[in-house]
């Protein structure tokens, strides 16, 4: 007897089958009118597939230079929808990703110079922040944050960032740079590091750098990793969660400025909140802006997110401006921003916006990274040289091969059909504490969520478990993270929601109780623990059907410690304690019963 875990109600079987024999009819019928569909579009295919080819040897033969100008990559799209193909169907934008990252071999030889000739960065580099020469006051915050050195990713990213000015470090366009390092690698501070140190010499507050962020949590950890350190420097930082209105968030940033100038340096926001003010507050301008960061990039140029970067690309090199004559007064920027513009203002025909990119899981999509508009750009690459891949095939540093922390030990857990006290067996006889638990929709994080609770009631077990998903309030959730934190819950049965750039120190063990749909979002939700070099455990729960696409994810995925196999089946519980848990579904059973009732 079980309760549908996943939400799906079930239906009687007699519904079933006629559904069966209906869905069989069409697909017959739609057989027999596809053939001729079929070779005619298997003709228009062919023509398309020899004019793309030559259309692509003709970007190839014209862009020399490293340089990608976006308006290239648009010919080749308009030149093929001239021809009024009618798109055949696309893979999901997962499995799309998934593929074109898996073949990064295949895909090399067409990227841009740039994008195929990676900087690599060993992953054991280190450096001494003392020596980067750093405000003195960031050095002493760092080391009050029990931060004693660089990881490879700041040792690489900070003097690049960092140009030598007249009077120390300062901002100076040094060309955009996109960072691809494994989860929990410090890839924030890589950023947020020198763009205190070079704005801390600013002489007016102005809108200066812009970090966008996918989700309302990391907009709140973000604005707080910059406030630890633009604080002691002087800078004003500012997050845009959604939580206030256009007009809140306007005043958050201009702060009753007369001359609507903004009043914080630094802005963090979701992409939503950002498109919001510059298409409808007419005195939001990012005309001072001099970094904009993409953080999570990869997820934030997913086709559901795309359209933002259009607007955003569009408003950086045409700000709105508030200067009488449409120049931009001089007394707004501080002497050394003048001399580093690359050339003469005004400032919109030559943006000197740094484009800082980075994600853990970055694509080489060069159609994905051509609306972000990079100039000069360089990919910045933290990868051993010869990573180890599941299949023990070696994989050379140039391909973007998504790494698992080196301190993160995996397991794939094979289980029979009782997931969930095959999981709370796992939990308990391996005494795991502070996990986070994947499950893939609210609703079955819920139910999980509860039957774990009846459970450990009827068992006596004192083991407090939170839920983190999309259904419950943000309060809530801000709520069950402290409690997480403080090690008061031992467990969050989470939703995805969690699984990007969420920084729990003390996460030790990740447990995917469904395994993930793509790579990426395996590589994130395990890469919450094992963080800052410490060590943590992640445990994949495979039910035989979910085998193969399982160990499929994983082909490309490069990995220091080999990933052990486990088996757990029902059969090998004691009888009573399977007793146990059928009384707890029972009482589950019941509950979504009258709740269900209820509600009607
Ligand atoms: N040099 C350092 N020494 C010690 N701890 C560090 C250092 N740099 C960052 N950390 C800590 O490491 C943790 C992870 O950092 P961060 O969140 O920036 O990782 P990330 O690379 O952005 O991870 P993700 O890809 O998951 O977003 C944070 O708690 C941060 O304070």
């Amino acid at each position: 007897m079980s309760v549908e875990i996943d939400g799906n109600p079930s239906f009687d079987d007699k519904t079933v089958k006629n559904e069966k024999i209906k869905k069989r009819k069409r697909k017959d019928e739609e057989k027999n009118t596809g053939s001729d569909a079929a070779s005619a579009a298997i003709e228009r295919l062919k023509k398309s597939a020899s004019l793309a080819q030559a259309a692509q040897q003709k970007i190839k033969q014209e862009s020399k230079n490293e340089e990608e100008k976006d308006i290239e990559m648009e010919d080749v799209e308009q030149k093929a929808a001239l021809h009024g193909l009618t798109p055949i169907p696309q893979p999901s934008i997962d499995e799309y990703l998934e593929a074109k990252s898996s073949a990064a071999p295949s895909i090399v030889s067409s990227l841009p110079k740039w994008l195929s000739e990676p900087i690599l960065v060993d992953p054991t580099t280190t450096i001494q922040f003392s020596s980067l020469n750093i405000a003195s006051k960031l050095v002493e915050k760092l080391q009050s944050q029990n931060i004693a050195q660089g990881f490879a990713v700041q040792s690489s990213v900070l003097p690049l960032l960092l140009q030598e000015g007249r009077d120390g470090p300062s901002y100076s366009y040094g060309g955009d740079l996109c960072v691809s390092a494994a989860t929990g690698s410090g890839k924030t501070l890589a950023y947020v590091l020198p763009i205190v140190q070079c704005l801390s010499r600013r002489i007016v507050p102005r809108l200066r750098c812009v970090v966008i962020v996918p989700t309302r949590e990391l907009t709140i950890q973000v604005s707080r990793t910059f406030e630890i350190f633009a604080s002691c420097m002087g800078l004003g930082v500012c997050g845009w969660t959604g939580q206030k209105n256009l007009l809140q968030e306007q005043y958050q940033l201009l702060g009753g400025s007369e001359e609507n100038e903004s009043t914080v340096d630094i802005l963090v926001t979701t992409p939503g909140r950002l498109v919001d003010h510059i298409q409808n507050d007419n005195i939001f301008s990012l005309q001072h802006l001099r970094y904009l960061v993409i953080d999570e990039a990869d997820r934030l140029l997913d086709q559901s997110f795309q359209s933002w970067a259009d607007v955003v690309m569009a408003e950086i090199d045409h700000p709105k401006f508030f200067q009488k004559d449409n120049e931009l007064s001089k007394q707004n920027i501080a002497p050394f921003f003048l001399s580093s513009l690359p050339t003469a203002l005004p400032h919109h025909l030559d943006s000197p916006v740094q484009k800082l990119i980075f994600s853990a899981t970055l694509t080489r999509d060069p159609s994905k990274i051509a609306t972000l508009r990079l100039r000069n750009p360089r990919l910045l690459l933290v990868q051993s040289e010869g990573v180890e891949l599941d299949d023990g095939e070696e994989i050379e540093g140039d391909a973007i091969i998504f790494s698992v922390p080196p301190t993160l030990q995996e397991y794939r857990v094979s289980v029979s059909a009782e997931k969930p006290i095959l999981l709370h067996h796992l939990i308990h006889s391996n005494n795991l504490n502070s996990v986070l638990c994947f499950v893939k929709s609210n609703e079955g994080a819920a139910r999980l969520h509860r039957l774990l609770e009846i459970f450990n009631g009827i068992e006596g077990k004192n083991y407090p478990c939170g839920l983190v998903s999309g259904n419950i309030s943000r309060d809530e959730r801000k709520k069950m993270l402290n409690g997480f934190v403080s090690g008061e819950l031992k467990l969050l049965v989470c939703s995805d929601l969690m699984a990007r750039g969420i920084d729990v120190a003390n996460t030790e063990h990740v447990i995917n109780y469904d395994p993930p749909s793509s790579l990426r979002r395996y590589v994130h939700r395990i890469g919450r623990t094992a963080r800052a070099g410490r060590y943590g455990y992640a445990w994949t729960l495979v039910q035989d059907h979910e085998g193969h696409h399982f160990s499929k994810l994983l082909k490309h995925l490069g990995r220091t410690l080999p990933l052990q196999r486990l088996r757990l089946h029902l059969k090998d519980l004691p009888k009573e304690y399977v007793e146990l848990y059928d009384n707890a579904l029972e009482t589950l059973r019941t509950e979504v019963y009258e709740s269900r009732k209820s509600s009607k």
